[in-house]
């Protein structure tokens, strides 16, 4: 892979950044390590930071490159991680030297194109002492009202503007309010630049990483890769301190003036672009973490866009992320601005970034290897990858993960029938529940009013986080109080419906591109290539042209689950996908849902297959006249069913 053909190398995408980086540091050799992050990406995925160690254990030399400390900057990190791995093969090093590279550390952030963590926390403001009160930052509190103000428009955010622009002016621009904002702050957990209230998942996975795999090492040079601050397309190479150390002079006799020291403190000035008023920075923390080391920590800084935009972006994404959805046409303008920012869409920026990148790399590397006399280089084996799985936490509490659905206390009546009373049900992400009982108890009226095909009457539903909001009618029955949040609410359930409900006069594929083309908006080709690799995974890549008459019903039906997946939801709901299908064809139908279940899709079936409910469920609810009689896991509702009426239901059926 050659620097001066980056395409691709900087993808937004967590995934492909993910797997490329992972390709690479295989075919270099490298042992693996994967830290999972405990919440998922946006669609789906699991989060995940990656190490690469290349080299012996006991190894007394290190090089460490770090990437994503800031998510929506991972792809800079993550290319010159994946081309410096590549560009070195086959990797030539000495017993005495390794490499160590730390994939993402922040990897929510990459995922969900965000600066911060999942708590809005600027690592980079993490690593303070937390034995200690963190630092006050008093002049950002008289700032905080008009930096996150709720309003988009009209007096309110007039008056925060004014506020604003008046301190703006008083600071002399942006240039003296930098200072003051990104300098961290400990109070407001909603505001910019927040340092936390301790240590987060990022912050302890590091301090792992390096009690790990780096405590042998006594000389150390780590590369924190970062973008947006400084001149276009300038990488500049930082040190970042808060006094002077041993590290520093070895910078400095490695690099000269090409390095630029920044000695942090509370009314320090630099004019590199950062912050030399903030503390708790990563370059600290691998310094006490690694306290008989001598350590040369290293920024990379790619300068994008002046500093007053990249600051205007920034606020415009805490904005979205407290006031604002992702998932509209502002939204959508926010985070593309936001990505711009830090990660320009430009060939010869990535290009200019990667390559003076590398150079230091490489410059370093020699030094670091040079250190205390050269040993011989002998070839890194191509096979000495091993893949340990470490648990995602390992100094703190597991964070919860959100139920991809959370249903309470739904009540439906069809004018004086009560068919639902009181259901409720909650899915963690990447759970099957499955809803069984009698005909007529009420499964497929519950299922219908969890996307609103039916209107509750009472209840709450809440689906990946969000409520969906009601109001109550004259007569006290609730309707829904935004069609448009329904609407957007829908787009991320999909439905498998007994009769298929394929368009007939629509050939398959065109049955499948149908929506992510008019309700997502997404581009033709893109969705055209997705509903092939649908239909694959389905097994139907041969009739994509034909009609939904001229399938049999089992094929039909998995069509149907193609157009299910094409809108790639968040929850999937299947109302009896069998049960109107010849017996010889149920089996292909349940394989291709047994598969969604295995590949972690969050899914709620109605079905009368007992058998294969057992099998592919991680929960059972048993309904009966319109509640729940009997819920638990399979083992325990089919082997011990507790009550009387589960017992003679699984008497008739099984
Ligand atoms: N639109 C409707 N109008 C009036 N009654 C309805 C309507 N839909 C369902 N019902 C009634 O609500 C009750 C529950 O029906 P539902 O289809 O939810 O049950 P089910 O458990 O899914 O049954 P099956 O297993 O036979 O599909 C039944 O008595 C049914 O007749």
């Amino acid at each position: 892979m050659s620097p001066s053909t980056p395409s691709g190398l900087f993808s937004g995408d967590y995934s492909a950044l993910r797997a490329r980086f992972l390709a690479a540091a295989r075919t270099a050799g490298a042992s693996l390590v994967e830290y999972l992050h405990p919440l998922h990406g946006p669609d789906g995925e699991r989060l995940a930071t990656d190490v690469a160690y290349l080299g012996r254990n006991d190894a007394r030399k290190l090089m460490v490159l770090i990437s994503g400390t800031h998510g929506v900057e991972g792809p800079f990190g993550s290319a010159c991680q994946t081309a410096w791995l590549s560009q070195n093969t086959p990797w030539q090093l000495p017993d005495d030297t390794a490499v160590l590279a730390i994939h993402l550390i922040n990897p929510w952030g990459t995922a969900w194109s965000r600066r911060v963590n999942e708590d809005n926390v600027d690592l980079n403001r993490n690593f303070i002492d937390w034995q200690k009160a963190p630092p006050k930052n008093e002049r950002y509190g008289t700032l905080h009202g008009a930096l996150v103000c709720p309003a988009l428009e009209g007096p309110a955010h007039d008056t925060a503007m004014e506020a604003y622009e008046e301190v703006k002016r008083r600071s002399g621009g942006y240039a003296g309010l930098a200072p003051i904002i990104e300098a961290g702050q400990y109070d407001f957990p909603d505001g910019l630049f927040y340092g936390g209230d301790g240590p987060v998942w990022s912050n302890r996975t590091l301090i792992d990483i390096l009690t790990t795999l780096a405590q042998q090492a006594s000389e150390v040079v780590v590369f924190d890769l970062h973008t947006g601050a400084g001149p276009y397309g300038y990488p500049a190479l930082l040190s970042v301190a808060e006094s002077e150390h041993a590290g520093l002079d070895w910078g400095r006799g490695i690099f000269g003036p090409a390095l630029s020291i920044v000695v942090t403190g509370a009314n320090a000035t630099t004019d590199t672009g950062i912050a030399a008023t903030a503390t708790g920075y990563v370059s600290a923390a691998v310094r006490t973490a690694l306290p008989k080391a001598r350590v040369l920590p290293l920024v990379v800084e790619c300068g994008t866009l002046d500093g007053a935009t990249v600051s205007d972006a920034v606020q415009a994404d805490n904005w979205l992320h407290l006031f604002g959805k992702v998932d509209t046409p502002l939204g959508g303008r926010i985070k593309k601005t936001l990505r711009a920012a830090f990660i320009p869409e430009d060939a010869d920026w990535q290009r200019a970034c990667l390559a003076a990148s590398l150079r230091h790399f490489d410059r370093a590397f020699a030094d670091l290897k040079a250190v205390g006399g050269a040993g011989p280089e002998k070839t890194v084996p191509a096979a000495a990858a091993v893949t340990i799985v470490a648990h995602p936490d390992v100094n703190g509490p597991r964070l919860a993960e959100r139920p991809a659905i959370e249903v309470h206390g739904i009540h439906k009546r069809f004018g004086i029938l009560p068919v639902l009373n009181g259901v409720s049900v909650s899915a963690q992400p990447g759970e099957v529940v499955s809803m069984i009982g009698s005909s007529g108890s009420g499964k497929s009226t519950f299922l219908r009013c969890i996307n609103l095909l039916e209107q509750p009457n009472d209840g709450r539903i809440v689906i990946d986080g969000e409520e969906i909001r009601m109001k109550k009618t004259a007569d006290g029955s609730a309707v829904p109080a935004d069609m448009r949040q329904v609407e957007r609410i829908r787009s991320r359930v999909g439905m498998v419906f007994q009769n298929f409900n394929l368009w007939p006069h629509m050939t398959v594929l065109e049955n499948i591109v149908e929506a992510p083309l008019h309700v997502l908006k997404e581009e033709r080709q893109a969705t055209v290539d997705h509903a092939h690799a649908l239909l694959k995974k389905v097994g139907l890549s041969d009739k994509h042209a034909q009609y939904p008459g001229q399938l049999s019903g089992g094929q039909q039906q998995r069509a149907a689950i193609a157009r299910t997946l094409a809108m790639r939801p968040k929850l999937i709901l299947l109302d009896e996908p069998t049960s109107a299908l010849d017996p010889e064809l149920v089996g292909e139908v349940l394989r291709v849902i047994r598969q969604l279940a295995e590949e972690g899709n969050t899914m709620i079936l109605v079905t009368h297959e007992m058998q294969f409910a057992r099998e592919v469920s991680h929960k059972i609810l048993f309904l009966h006249q319109g509640k729940v009689e009997e819920e638990g896991a399979p083992a325990e509702v089919f082997t011990n069913p507790r009550s009387e009426r589960m017992r003679q239901f699984l008497a008739r059926t099984f």
